[in-house]
């Protein structure tokens, strides 16, 4: 039995996206966003499902402030929709959306929660798409005049701000892998997309020190590990590349102004060319407060010629899998935040997203999700060893507070350590929710 104790300040929290729990999608003049027309488009989201109704969190949102409050966390990630502030993208303020933000985000004050928000989690206004979405440069503008409304309108209350929630999942997995809004599969477009994203980021870096906002502001890119399956160097750099293409080629612009030349030379290779404009990198390489890390899984991979963009296979190791189908290897959490440590040495990180997908049912008033409490007993215990290695951890927070609807899997897949039915929208608090109730209130938590 050993006992893995956290750092007294620790912050402990749970993260939610407003696309996934708000639903209300016709409510407060919100406007139409990309996931209302991906998620309706037939074939693209499991058994069809959409976000209309989702958690319903736009209406209980009280009741899940409550929830959090049992729960003892110190901060709640959560996402702004932008079609509620902008329903066309631009032009005029939406007053009933930014009402509900303050509604939520007061209703966390009152009870001592920070409210950490993300801006960009996924809900493009539709109008924008429309022109070309992030696709066309001139969505930078519109997100930084969105992110300035948010500045001046909720400057004091909100401390800590996220531009933008996965890029890799914004540009790559949306515009070339295409199973996420709006559904492109274009390697050029995914790439330029990636640019403007953060050139958006780093405008709206400025423009946030321009207004002198009070608190911290950062970026939350998603992560994953590969480990390689021999020391050849042929099976390293391949895993280098995948880990690279998540992190580094997003993370090297922001902290060092220059993308990956490995990287940039092996997208030109497939015939990529990247328009960088006069002056963008400087913008990109502003300085931020933190980083958001979000980790699920990691594999066992090997190099193979012209496999898929970067030249890798998996190779199944029979690793223990969550139900979505993600091996469970908390080893690569480990490794990947070292990685962040080597790369760009003591940036305060946070947790933004850590969490696994079980679908226990409730039965007889109970969740046993003692998978979820498994991998979190695995994943904070890699957490605890990049701490003692170093690695300037900030905070937790899970992935997620609820069950939500999970994109292109719908409500197939749940992560939350709270059970939401969503016939009749009922939570349920999950074996895992008094598992990380009381780990919160220890700080530590047994390994057996
Ligand atoms: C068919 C080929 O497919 C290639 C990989 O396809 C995916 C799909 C999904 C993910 C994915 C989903 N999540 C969880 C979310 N993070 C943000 C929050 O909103 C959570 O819901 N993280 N990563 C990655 C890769």
């Amino acid at each position: 039995m050993t006992i893995i104790e956290f750092p007294k300040d620790m912050k402990w929290g749970a993260a939610t996206a407003s696309y996934q729990i708000e639903g209300a999608v016709n409510e407060g003049g919100r406007g139409v966003s990309i996931w209302d027309t991906f998620s309706k488009t037939p074939g693209n989201v499991v058994n069809g499902d959409n976000g209309d109704v989702a958690c319903d969190s736009y209406h209980r949102y009280k009741e899940d402030v409550q929830i959090m409050k049992e729960l003892g966390i110190k901060v709640y990630r959560f996402s702004v929709a932008w079609p509620r502030i902008f329903p066309n993208g631009t032009g005029e303020v939406n007053k009933e959306g930014l009402e509900y933000y303050h509604n939520l985000i007061d209703e966390l004050l009152a009870n001592d929660i920070e409210p950490m928000c993300t801006l960009y989690h996924w809900d493009l206004p539709q109008i924008l798409q429309d022109k070309g979405g992030w696709g066309n440069r001139e969505t930078i503008d519109a997100f930084v005049a969105y992110a300035e409304v948010m500045f001046k309108e909720f400057s004091g209350k909100i401390k800590q701000w996220i531009t933008l929630n996965e890029p890799w999942c914004i540009s790559f997995l949306s515009n070339y892998i295409g199973v996420h809004a709006p559904g492109n599969k274009d390697l050029q477009l995914a790439t330029q997309i990636s640019h403007h994203l953060l050139v958006a980021h780093g405008k709206t870096v400025q423009k946030f020190r321009d207004l002198n906002v009070d608190g911290e502001i950062g970026i939350a890119p998603n992560t994953t590990w590969l480990e390689p399956y021999s020391n050849r160097q042929q099976d390293i750099d391949a895993c280098n590349r995948e880990i690279a293409w998540y992190l580094e080629w997003f993370m090297d612009p922001v902290f060092k102004g220059s993308y990956p030349q490995f990287m940039l030379d092996w997208f030109a290779n497939k015939g990529v060319h990247l328009e960088i404009e006069d002056g963008d990198m400087e913008v990109i390489h502003q300085p931020i407060d933190f980083i958001g890390i979000n980790y699920y899984t990691g594999h066992v991979a090997r190099y193979k010629e012209n496999e898929s963009l970067l030249d890798w296979e998996l190779v199944e190791l029979n690793y223990e899998r969550t139900d979505i189908g993600w091996p469970i290897f908390p080893e690569g959490f480990y490794k990947v935040l070292c990685r962040i440590k080597d790369n760009y040495g003591d940036v305060p990180i946070y947790i933004t997203e850590n969490g696994s997908c079980y679908n226990n049912e409730v039965e007889n008033g109970r969740v046993k999700d003692v998978g979820r409490i498994s991998y979190l007993e695995q994943h904070l215990t890699a957490l605890h060893r990049a701490i003692s290695s170093g690695v300037n951890i900030k905070g937790y927070l899970t992935w997620s507070l609820m069950d939500n609807f999970e994109w292109a899997e719908g409500y197939t897949m749940r992560f939350g350590i709270v059970h939401v039915n969503y016939r009749t929208l009922e939570r349920t608090k999950k074996d895992s929710y008094y598992w990380f109730k009381q780990t919160i209130a220890n700080n530590w938590f047994e390994n057996k």
